[in-house]
């Protein structure tokens, strides 16, 4: 890639130049934007690879921005800044397109990384080749019943041409889940596209998917290979498909229903060979019901469907999940931090993750950055999450006993450590990690207190 363009939209004068000259330094030219309306004037006339935008503008929003972004330029990655405050708003840019956020104040290192990576998607989508997407993404399974339902459900649907339906809010691993099947199936070698079709324009959704021709609309200047048509043989992951327009699910229909597709303008037909991987965050049953979302359409993406639960709802995987995104982190950062303490522990089992495994993720990378211990330290997370509206409500079956024995002083040990049995199934060794100790002290203490498994 040439020296990337980025475009900074924030009011903040000062801190648009701060980082216009960070930028700068790291090898970016880097336009900027105080407003909404200047902003938009930029995309019209610039080719931007990157957006970075603050949500709160003057005359609009981060989501304005985003909007016409993907409007004029679909394959530029938007970057949303917001406060911590702000959470759900970050969540929602997310779904409709924006390629990740970050939030302030801004750690210079964690923006940069997230630019790269950014720059990095935009290069393989653009190139398209028969490459598979390897990135290195490693896959927790988890150790919950959930978790592992849904690892055997992967493994039986994975070597088939069964399409799926993944259903799940935001943020709680749909892809990852679609990159799984992809990549457990014969398909491994070809391709993976994932097309989010939340962000998809109504005016392009149809020629982005299956291509244009020449001249076909005010805009087509050259022919355009669709994701159909790229992917080959390969998987395509079409995310948010509630989204689509009336008019390109009965495409969509066809394509499925003949394997035969046609570029918008075109006369010519080319062969649909690819598997079908849809995903949604809303009832689609219910669009159905409103007559929102083809029931035909539904019934063929269904074939196979799998439920993936939020993040607060999968108490036995949270901390595995933690522990998994810190390693992830200190590789990456090159740090040196073990785990989390205890009072962490407590927050983020009590906290309600709306942004789930991404959200996760995030915070758990800017903790890394920020810390100076070989722990992850309450100070070093978002005062938002451990205020008390941010919590979930914990009824009795979910306070956090079994989480650290040493902490928990208004139940007897005995009780903790039945609580934390029966929530691990009797497996030992896991109950020894969720207790904080080791194998061999909970040995003592099965011994101690009578307790014979
Ligand atoms: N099984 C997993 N193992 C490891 N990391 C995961 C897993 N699932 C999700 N993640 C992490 O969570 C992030 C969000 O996951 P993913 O993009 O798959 O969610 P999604 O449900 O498709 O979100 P959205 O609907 O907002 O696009 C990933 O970038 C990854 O870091």
């Amino acid at each position: 890639m040439d020296m990337p363009r980025l475009l900074i939209v924030d009011d903040d004068t000062s801190f648009c130049m701060l980082l216009q000259g960070f930028l700068k330094r790291k090898g970016f030219e880097a336009d900027t934007a105080h407003d909404y309306e200047k902003a938009s004037q930029s995309l019209a006339k610039n080719a931007y690879d990157l957006v970075l935008t603050d949500y709160r503008l003057p005359d609009g929003t981060g989501i304005d921005v985003l909007k016409e972004s993907k409007k004029l330029a679909p394959a530029t990655v938007v970057i949303l800044i917001t406060a911590y405050s702000d959470i759900r708003v970050a969540v929602e840019a997310v779904k409709l397109g924006a390629f990740e956020y970050v939030t302030k104040p801004v750690n210079s290192d964690e923006l940069f990384h997230v630019i790269r990576e950014g720059l990095k998607k935009r290069e393989t989508s653009e190139k398209k080749t028969k490459e598979p997407v390897r990135n290195g993404r490693k896959f927790l399974v988890g150790s919950s019943e959930e978790a592992r339902k849904i690892e055997e459900h992967i493994r039986v649907v994975a070597p088939t041409d069964i399409s799926v339906l993944i259903i799940g809010d935001s943020g709680t691993g749909k892809e990852y889940v679609a990159r799984r099947i992809h990549e457990l199936s014969k398909r491994k070698k070809e391709p993976f596209v994932a097309v989010d079709c939340g962000a998809l324009h109504p005016d392009i959704a149809a020629s982005e998917l299956f291509g244009h021709v020449k001249g076909s609309f005010t805009g087509a200047v050259n022919d355009k290979t669709g994701h159909f048509e790229a992917v080959g043989e390969g998987t395509i992951f079409l995310d948010e498909i509630g989204n689509l327009s009336y008019d390109v699910q009965m495409k969509l229909l066809r394509a499925i229903h003949e394997r035969m597709g046609r570029k918008v303008g075109g006369n010519n037909e080319f062969p649909i060979k690819a598997r079908i991987i849809a995903a949604t965050n809303e009832n689609l049953k219910k669009a159905v019901d409103e007559g929102r979302f083809r029931e035909d359409l539904y019934h063929r993406l269904n074939e196979f469907n799998m439920a993936l639960a939020p993040l607060r709802e999968r108490e036995a995987d949270l901390m595995m999940f933690a522990q998994f995104f810190l390693e992830d982190a200190v590789a990456e950062f090159d740090k040196f931090i073990s785990g989390f303490d205890e009072e962490v522990q407590r927050i983020f089992i009590r906290y309600e993750w709306p942004g789930n495994l991404r959200e996760m993720r995030n915070i758990i990378r800017r903790a890394v950055l920020l810390s100076k211990s070989d722990r992850i330290h309450r100070e070093v997370l978002p005062e938002e999450i451990y205020r008390n509206d941010s919590m979930k409500n914990l009824s009795d079956d979910v306070q956090p006993v079994v989480n650290d024995l040493k902490e928990v002083k208004n139940l007897s040990e005995k009780e903790a450590i039945l609580q934390a049995l029966e929530k691990t199934r009797y497996n030992k060794t896991k109950t020894a990690k969720l207790l904080g100790i080791d194998r061999k002290t909970l040995y003592n203490k099965l011994h101690l207190y009578d307790i014979e498994l």
